[in-house]
């Protein structure tokens, strides 16, 4: 990632100077810089980078997460004047980035913490970068960043989003909604695959058609370029020859945690991240397997337009989760964060971007801060493809096809929209063997049950 925003930096024309704790790799790089290499100064140790840098200076470190953020820092800092700039463009958790503004600032230093998603290609040739921290530090290099980002329709999709970490936080959260809209993905896949016996290259077909409709996207169309790639070991198609467990780097569990923490729901990235560990357990997969057996998986009545139509309100409904995840945020760490800037962002250049993002942006725009499913644009898509929805996940259930991130995305939606709720029971429960007590619906006040007086 650090190689591709270096190389896109010095294609937009500014100057730059890299440095790799391993000395080999900054070489390689610079020697395979073609061209480039003019705009590039290879360094072969912190010192001589920050001696190659004119002040005031601006510095991105693009490593792991944690502990390789923070020895960067404290290696970096002695070096730096007071007013040189230190970005941490990588997948940060948002209480490092709060920490480490507040402790750069507590000592008058700039400190930015910035998302950025497209992956390797999107870093190279466009990445969405979502900002936090000073907006007079953002300001200092918002040229440079808003050149290297993705466009969309002349707007960068680099956007100063809020103090401290919430760049990093809006990032996580894309994150979340990344790894739900891969998972529904991967179940409509598992629907065509097992319960309709098609052939990756019948898969690749309906993803590739389905990108030219409502569903288009990066993620649906990289699903119709995977399906389609044939392994050139073996000759088999790709995925069949892929072990079915997914790796994950903690951006999907730290949304699941934030929105616990917060009492967002947020269901159906909640079950992609358990879907993703239990992915993980192959072993226990394969006692359940033989202790259960195989399941008929026949799902013939299932037909592609009902998927299609069941994934637009999955999506819908996911996304939903997640900018109502980013409003709790907003409203608990009062970062007065604007929904329409995070739905511009995402419009290009990021890993979720979409058509229907831009259909977010006016939704937003229209009707701030209101929950995605109630944005008049949305709700009569919702009306159109929620039967499909159910129908798939009915279906899908009876015939052992496992749904979970699309289930809940049905769960979440009647339940969104069901106006006396069974949490009565819940609440008499608490009071019977806790006395916690409830309310009432015929007045106000605190209440308990006949059983407090025994
Ligand atoms: N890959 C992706 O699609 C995306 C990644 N990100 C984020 O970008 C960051 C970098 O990811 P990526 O480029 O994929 O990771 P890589 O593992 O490819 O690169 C990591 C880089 O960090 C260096 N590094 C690792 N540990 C340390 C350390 N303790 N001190 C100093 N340098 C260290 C490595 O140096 P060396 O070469 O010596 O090992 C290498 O240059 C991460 O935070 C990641 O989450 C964000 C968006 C997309
Ligand atoms: O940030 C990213 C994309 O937006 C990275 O690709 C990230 O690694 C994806 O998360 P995970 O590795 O957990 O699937």
């Amino acid at each position: 990632m650090g190689a591709a925003l270096s190389l896109n930096i010095a294609e937009k024309g500014f100057g730059i100077a890299v440095f790799n704790r391993t000395v080999a790799t900054t070489h390689s790089f610079y020697e395979n810089a073609g061209d480039l290499a003019q705009k590039i100064t290879p360094c072969d140790t912190l010192e001589s980078l920050v001696a190659s840098i004119r002040p005031p200076r601006a510095i991105i470190l693009m490593v792991p997460a944690g502990d390789p953020v923070d020895q960067q820092i404290a290696a970096l800092r002695p070096l730096l004047d007071d007013d040189d700039l230190i970005i941490d463009a990588g997948n940060a958790n948002f209480h490092d980035t709060n920490r480490r503004v507040a402790a750069a600032e507590d000592e008058n230093h700039p400190f930015l913490g910035i998302g950025v998603s497209g992956g390797e290609e999107g870093a190279r040739h466009g990445p969405a970068i979502m900002g936090g921290g000073s907006e007079a530090s953002w300001q200092r290099v918002a040229p440079i960043l808003e050149a290297i980002a993705a466009d969309y329709e002349g707007a960068p999709c680099a956007t100063w989003l809020g103090e401290a970490g919430t760049g990093h936080f809006v990032k996580t959260v894309h994150n979340g909604i990344e790894y739900a809209d891969m998972q529904m993905i991967a179940e409509i896949y598992g629907v065509m695959r097992d319960g309709l016996a098609m052939q990756p290259a019948a898969i690749a077909e309906v993803f590739t058609r389905w990108n030219d409709g409502p569903l288009q996207s990066y993620l649906i169309e990289i699903s119709g370029e995977v399906s389609r790639a044939v392994d050139p070991e073996t000759g088999k198609p790709l995925l069949d020859v892929i072990l079915d467990k997914a790796g994950q780097k903690g951006t999907g569990r730290w949304t699941a945690i934030e929105a616990q923490h917060l009492g967002a729901p947020i269901p159906s990235i909640e079950a992609a991240v358990a879907a993703r560990n239990i992915s993980a357990r192959l072993a226990a997969r394969k006692i359940g397997g033989d202790i259960y057996g195989e399941p008929s998986h026949d799902a013939e009545s299932i037909d592609l337009d009902l998927l299609e139509r069941a994934l637009i309100a999955g999506k819908i409904l996911c996304y939903a989760q997640g900018f109502d995840l980013l409003k709790a945020a907003s409203d608990s760490f009062a970062w007065n964060l604007s929904l329409p800037d995070v739905a511009r962002v995402w419009r290009a250049g990021c890993i979720i971007r979409s058509s229907m993002l831009n259909d977010m942006a006016s939704a937003f725009t229209d009707e701030p801060d209101t929950n995605l499913m109630f944005a008049s644009r949305f709700v009569s898509l919702l009306m159109e493809n929620e039967a499909s929805l159910r129908s798939l996940v009915a279906k899908a259930a009876a015939a052992a096809l496992p749904v979970p991130a699309l289930s809940s995305a049905l769960s979440y939606f009647d339940m969104m929209r069901m106006q006396r709720g069974t949490a009565n029971m819940i609440q008499a429960q608490r009071d019977f063997f806790g006395l916690h007590s409830f309310e009432r619906l015929d007045r106000e006040g605190s209440f308990h049950g006949p059983w407090a007086e025994s």
